[in-house]
């Protein structure tokens, strides 16, 4: 029977290790840290060092009843009585390795694509190896990285079958929270463990590194392996509008940082909608600054509306920190239908970090979930829009494991279980630029406040952010929409020149009582 914990899966790297570093006390550190599994991998020695390697390091392992695996070798494997093999596509065929091996070994292989999966749950094995997740300067890469989202896919794939799954490539201690969540499968499917070479391997201080991993592994699976909203039942209104009030109070007491990459069309306007909701804006771009911000902000939108490719370092630096520091990440793909440059530069930001909330018009949401069925002219978005909206939301926020906020004359946000449609708002709202991206300021400022209110009332580490971002994204919309409805109806605005003024103003002077008693909000 396979009972082996691949939580924390050490694949070895002699060549890597520190100046000084003797191999077994690396190896029996790292042990002591947790490693659940090992696999010795030797590229370079030949058989009899392999066969010396391998017997030793099994004697360590069996100090601390970790089994061991050997790397492509089979002979190694059943002359020192390891528990199996992992085995690469192009290494010896499963059934031959099935029939040399003796009865209930352990036969790992190497996935670079969805076919090999196929293929190894029809050749019978016991785990994949998932790779690579990201890049790695550990060995020649044959096939292209595959991201968080390819490995989501391919888990998927093992759903029904009792084939576990580790995943491989450049995870560390400080990606291993982003790893795991991105990975999950829409069906959430979840990993089984982690295999690393060299965060551990060329570590100083091995068992420390291994410590970190294991607390991580273990703050996840706490938390049902990432499941993407905590079950709750469904959420009443009034239940919502308490918390868009709380929010609200909390922005004001706080005044969170919200870092903001956005265009330049509407940096001046989104800033000064930031400030008027009680907030504080810094509209840095600096990729030398995103890490020292990251740890200050409360939260970061990441706006591509006038992106060129030299902006493309400071969004996933920045992206890349705020999921290292828990603070969550508002993104709004604007035009993102537009041009191939926008498809694939969201695409590549979307696998390297996790975003908190999307948020977009029916185009942009669309052709970021590949649909066809809404088309979009430029930046904006052309027809009528989703034929069942509630239904699109919910399924693109499963899929990207994230809140999703649908735009329109009526707002529609999901976590991938609920749907909230928001029917505030007023069409002057359309008539200047940039209205959508005040709405990505908007939410980011109340995903702070979400922190701030979690914080204190969540205990989990294997959260990638605390706080709600549902009630977030709620919050950051009504308050907008809320405050444009009353601005729109006064009596010096005129037209959208003197409409954003107005609604500055009123955000300024707005109160939680007028949202809860303007708020049209429904919940299915
Ligand atoms: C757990 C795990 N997954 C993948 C690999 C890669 O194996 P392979 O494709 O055989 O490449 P080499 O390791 O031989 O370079 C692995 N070793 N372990
Ligand atoms: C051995 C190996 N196999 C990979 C694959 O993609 O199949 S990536 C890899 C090396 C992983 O090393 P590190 O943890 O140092 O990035």
């Amino acid at each position: 029977m396979d009972d082996i914990n691949y939580s924390l899966y050490l694949v070895t790297g002699r060549d890597l290790l520190p100046p000084g570093k003797d191999y077994f006390q690396s190896l029996e550190e790292s042990l002591q840290g947790g490693v659940s599994v090992v696999q010795i991998r030797e590229k370079k020695a030949d058989t009899a060092e392999f066969l010396d390697i391998a017997r030793r390091s099994k004697a360590v392992c069996d100090k601390y009843n970790v089994p061991i695996l050997i790397n492509d070798r089979v002979d190694v494997a059943i002359a020192i009585n390891a528990r199996g093999v992992h085995l690469g596509q192009t290494d010896m065929s499963i059934a031959t390795a099935r029939s040399l091996l003796p009865e209930g070994a352990i036969i790992g292989v190497s996935c670079n694509n969805e076919n090999h999966v196929r293929a190894a749950i029809q050749d019978g094995v016991d785990y994949v190896g998932i790779g690579a997740v990201w890049g790695t300067q550990t060995k020649q890469l044959t096939s292209p990285v595959i991201g968080v989202r390819g490995v989501g896919k391919m888990l998927e794939i093992l759903d029904g079958t009792e084939v576990k799954a580790v995943a491989i490539g450049g995870i560390k201690t400080t990606n291993l929270l982003r790893t795991l969540h991105g990975c999950v499968s829409t069906t959430d499917h979840a990993l089984d463990g982690v295999a690393v070479v060299s965060d551990i391997v060329a570590s100083k201080e091995p068992r420390v590194v291994a410590e970190k991993f294991t607390k991580i592994l273990e703050a996840f699976r706490a938390i049902n392996f990432g499941l993407l909203v905590a079950p709750r039942s469904v959420p009443s209104k009034d239940q919502i509008l308490a918390s868009v009030n709380d929010l609200i109070n909390t922005v004001r007491k706080t005044g969170p940082l919200v870092h903001q990459i956005t265009n330049t069309v509407v940096a001046t306007q989104s800033a000064n909608i930031t400030l008027a909701l009680g907030a504080s804006p810094i509209m840095a771009t600096e990729p030398q600054e995103m890490g020292d911000l990251s740890r200050i902000c409360g939260a970061l939108l990441v706006n591509i509306g006038t992106m060129r490719s030299d902006g493309k370092e400071s969004m996933t630096l920045a992206g890349y920190h705020a999921n290292m520091n828990k603070k969550p990440v508002v993104f709004d793909p604007v035009g993102v239908g537009a041009s191939a440059f926008r498809k694939e530069t969201v695409k590549d930001l979307l696998n390297t970090w996790q975003a908190s909330v999307i948020k977009g018009n029916a185009g942009e949401l669309a052709s970021i979930a590949g649909s066809t069925e809404v088309a979009s002219k430029g930046v904006d978005s052309v027809g009528s829009g989703f034929s069942d909206p509630s239904s699109f939301v919910r399924a693109l926020a499963k899929k990207e494991r994230c809140v999703v906020v649908l735009t329109g004359p009526v707002d529609y946000i999901s976590d991938g279980v609920w749907v909230a449609a928001l029917r505030n708002g007023h069409e002057i709202l359309r008539k200047f630029t940039g209205s959508g991206c005040i709405v990505g300021s908007s939410i980011a400022t109340y995903c702070a406040a979400a922190v701030a209110v979690g914080r204190d009332t969540e205990n989990t580490d294997g959260r990638l952010v605390y706080g709600d971002m549902f009630i977030g994204a709620i919050a950051g919309v009504l308050v907008l929409t809320v405050a444009a409805e009353i601005a729109a109806k006064r009596e010096d605005v005129k037209g959208p020149g003197t409409f954003l003024p107005a609604l500055i103003d009123e955000l300024w002077v707005l109160t939680p009582s007028d949202v809860l008693s303007m708020a049209r909000i429904d919940i299915c």
